[in-house]
């Protein structure tokens, strides 16, 4: 493939933290891309949106949580090569947001701790992050 076919997809996607240090996942649901596997709640940018709009927008629709753009602190970035498309997601931390994240789009959520993340199966793009959750958070 030449450099130029590549498509690249910006997502965007979040670490909750909860006071016990776990890490809120989320199981994509049956009929998605990559379906069944555990991933950090987060979503596409829109074209035009700004990646911190897009992720407190996704928040919302997903969790039913209210996050202020100050709470949102990078963490790191995934950058993976799936057969179809290159995908670029930064990883925000949050540890802080209104309301009890509530699945709202049929997904199975679970709170993890890091050394725990492992145990599920998740997208090959997000294995690289759970060292810096780790290292953030303990196992
Ligand atoms: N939100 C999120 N997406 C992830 C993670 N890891 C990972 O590879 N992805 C991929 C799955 C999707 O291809 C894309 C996110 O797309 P999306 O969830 O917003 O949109 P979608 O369900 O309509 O995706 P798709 O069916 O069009 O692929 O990023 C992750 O940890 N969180």
């Amino acid at each position: 493939m030449s450099a130029l076919s590549i498509r690249l997809v910006l997502v965007v996607a979040a670490a909750l933290v909860d006071a016990d240090g776990r890490v809120l996942m989320a199981q994509r649901p049956e009929g998605k891309t990559l379906a069944g596997l555990w991933e950090f709640p987060g979503g596409k940018v829109e074209l035009g949106e700004r990646p911190e709009d897009t992720l407190i927008r996704e928040l919302a629709e997903e969790l039913g949580i209210t996050v202020r753009e100050p709470c949102l602190a990078p963490l790191t970035f995934a950058s993976h090569a799936y057969p179809d498309f290159h995908l670029l997601m930064p990883l925000y931390i949050c540890r802080r947001w209104e309301g009890i994240p509530q699945s709202r789009e049929g997904q199975s959520l679970r709170w993890q701790r890091p050394g725990a993340l492992r145990e599920l199966p998740m997208p090959p793009a997000d294995l690289p992050l759970i060292p810096f959750l780790i290292d953030l958070l303990g196992p």
